[in-house]
């Protein structure tokens, strides 16, 4: 544990942990030298000798078990808070370099619970717990060796119990091993799909879901209380068993100096301090055994964080210099989980141009932009962006080169001026009104009461889909990236917003290079190169015009979608 703990923060933080754990060590035997202080001390009170040097030097041994105490929990909690500056940015530099397809819903539930209470898990190691572990081995161990000093066959006594209490401690740690780890994966799961129950409040909604409950969370609860009574009962019995050979240990210890005294080994002053100490000897492994459910959490939440912190990031280390804004992909393959979705796709986007990619639902749109965006690496071929292969620009680089405007745009708690702002964070009040001003924006401004400083936002939620959309453009015309990556809006719109959209997108295509999953048959035919999609290949690609008199594949989803344009929804 402590290896683990030494690994997870790093070895900035060795000699902080090391000397953390020495202060522990000496408190745990000044701990031990002051019960074991008791024997001589009660021997001379009993016995009516002069015990006032022992009873100075107690007082001094209890001092200095103070001053021991107060510097371990100093240290521990010093180490504590490093653990949890530590695991914060280690966690929040590793996690910023991970794919951006790592961050599924389940993972993101997960994240948000081990940067809440697991680092609050871990941190609690070194601040409480560690010191209760180290000394239920360091203070029994210093009074078994004063023990042998008092009298060796008592020592030997409480040696031989040793063994069973250790035994009794490891069989109740293995025992309840098996169902902490099931304990943990059903706490993850629960607060997964709590997590999502929140999240998909409208849909489930919608379905009158909430009344008669949510099956996956519901399911999710159920195994998690089952986690729970099964880890109690394996934990029961084991912490019963300790407490049981605790006292064995004593009550052997007890007849062996019982039995002395009888024979006039051992007087009986003596034999108290020593029954005294024998008390004590096994109170720090009670102590040890209490904390066990709380030192396994931590251990269960230490090996999350690591897996976190050990998924491979996106290799990057290039130093590539982007060049013309053209996108080029050569024989691209990717598989989502094994499962193949893109096979050997190449086209070429060329600088200022505008592509369509076109294609039925789940061909793998989708999945190439984010390619060309790196959220995910290919498993075959390259993905060249500005002339570079997207693998030879630091992240940074490569992200200053595209925007991306998504169709499902996520706007932030604030205002609609940060919202747009996040395009490029310095941008001063008059460019981002600007950009605002080009993606037509403005008239939600002076739509909303507030304007600009109007607050919206995912609670808010005052926006339409297509003016969402705008505001998604107006931060890419902000950022000013040359290339594009947009995926149109499939809703339909109204008129008046359906012009401004189209407008703001003519502003954002003008000088860029726009690679468009398109749905508007205006878009597509005014594309300058059409890509046709099918089952992950491409099946077709030319000019609307090229296309049409082919009288292909494209062809036939061109006259599809005319017709379904031309559907309108009768009363019978
Ligand atoms: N993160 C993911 N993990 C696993 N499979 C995924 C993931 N994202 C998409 N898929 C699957 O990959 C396939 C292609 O999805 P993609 O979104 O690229 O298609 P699309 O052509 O953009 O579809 P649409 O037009 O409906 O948006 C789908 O079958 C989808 O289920």
């Amino acid at each position: 544990m402590i290896g683990e703990l030494g690994a997870v923060l790093g070895p900035e933080h060795g000699a902080r942990l090391r000397r953390s754990l020495l202060a522990m060590t000496v408190y745990g035997v000044l701990q031990g030298a002051s019960f074991a202080m008791l024997v001589p001390v009660l021997r001379a009170l009993l016995s009516g000798e002069a015990a006032g040097a022992w009873l100075a030097a107690f007082a001094a041994v209890v001092a200095a078990t103070a001053v021991a105490s107060y510097l371990q929990s100093q240290y521990g909690y010093a180490v504590g808070l490093a653990a949890l500056r530590t695991l914060y940015h280690r966690m929040g530099d590793h996690v910023a370099g991970l794919p951006v397809g790592w961050f599924s819903a389940d993972r993101v539930g997960r994240l948000g619970q081990l940067a809440g209470k697991g680092v609050m898990d871990v941190m609690s190691v070194p601040a409480h717990l560690l010191q209760v572990v180290v000394t239920s081995v360091t203070a029994p161990a210093t009074v078994l060796v004063c023990m042998f000093v008092f009298d060796w066959r008592l020592g030997l006594a409480a040696l031989v119990t040793a063994p069973f209490l250790w035994l009794a401690f490891r069989w109740t740690q293995t025992l309840v091993q098996r169902s902490d780890t099931a304990m943990d994966d059903a706490g993850a799961e629960g607060a997964d799909r709590v997590v999502e129950f929140a999240r998909q409040q409208a849909s489930l909604r919608a379905f009158g879901r909430t009344a008669d409950g949510y099956d996956l969370l519901d399911g999710a609860l159920v195994r998690q209380r089952s986690a729970l009574r099964r880890l109690l009962r394996t934990t029961l019995p084991g912490l019963g068993a300790v407490a049981l050979t605790v006292q064995l240990a004593f009550t052997a210890i007890l007849l062996v100096g019982c039995s002395l005294a009888l024979g006039g080994a051992v007087d009986v002053p003596e034999l108290v301090g020593v029954l005294v100490l024998a008390v004590r000897f096994t109170e720090p492994l009670l102590a040890a055994a209490d904390v066990g459910g709380e030192l396994r959490m931590a251990r269960g939440a230490l090996r999350r964080i690591r897996d976190v912190l050990t998924t491979p990031p996106l290799p990057s280390g290039g130093t590539a210099r982007a060049g013309e804004p053209s996108i080029e992909l050569d024989g691209v393959s990717f598989a989502y989980d094994e499962r193949p979705l893109l096979r050997g796709v190449s086209f070429t986007v060329a600088p200022r141009t505008v592509t369509a990619l076109v294609g039925p639902s789940g061909s793998g749109k989708t999945t190439l932009t984010r390619l060309i965006a790196r959220f995910w690496d290919a498993s075959a071929g390259s993905v060249r962006v500005c002339g570079n292969d997207v693998r030879d620009y630091p992240p940074e680089d490569l992200m200053a080169q595209l925007s991306i405007v998504f169709q499902d745009v996520y706007l932030f708690e604030g205002t609609l001026e940060d919202n747009i702002r996040l395009g490029r964070p310095d941008a001063t009040d008059e460019e981002v009104r600007e950009a605002g001003r080009l993606a037509r924006v403005e008239e939600i401004a002076e739509r909303l009461p507030g304007g600009w400083q109007a607050r919206i936002g995912e609670a808010g939620a005052t926006l339409s889909g297509g003016e969402r959309q705008r505001v998604s453009i107006a931060r890419a015309i902000l950022k000013d990236a040359p290339i594009v990556l947009l995926d149109e809006a499939t809703a339909a719109l109204d008129p008046e917003n359906e012009s401004a959209l189209m407008d703001a997108l003519a502003t954002l295509a003008r000088d860029r290079t726009l690679l468009v999953i398109a749905h508007r048959l205006s878009t597509i035919a005014a594309a300058d190169q059409i890509v046709m999609l099918e089952g992950g290949v491409i099946a077709e690609r030319g000019t609307h015009q090229e296309l049409l008199e082919a009288g292909g594949r494209y062809a036939a989803f061109w006259e599809e979608r005319a017709r379904a344009r031309g559907w309108r929804l009768v009363r019978a």
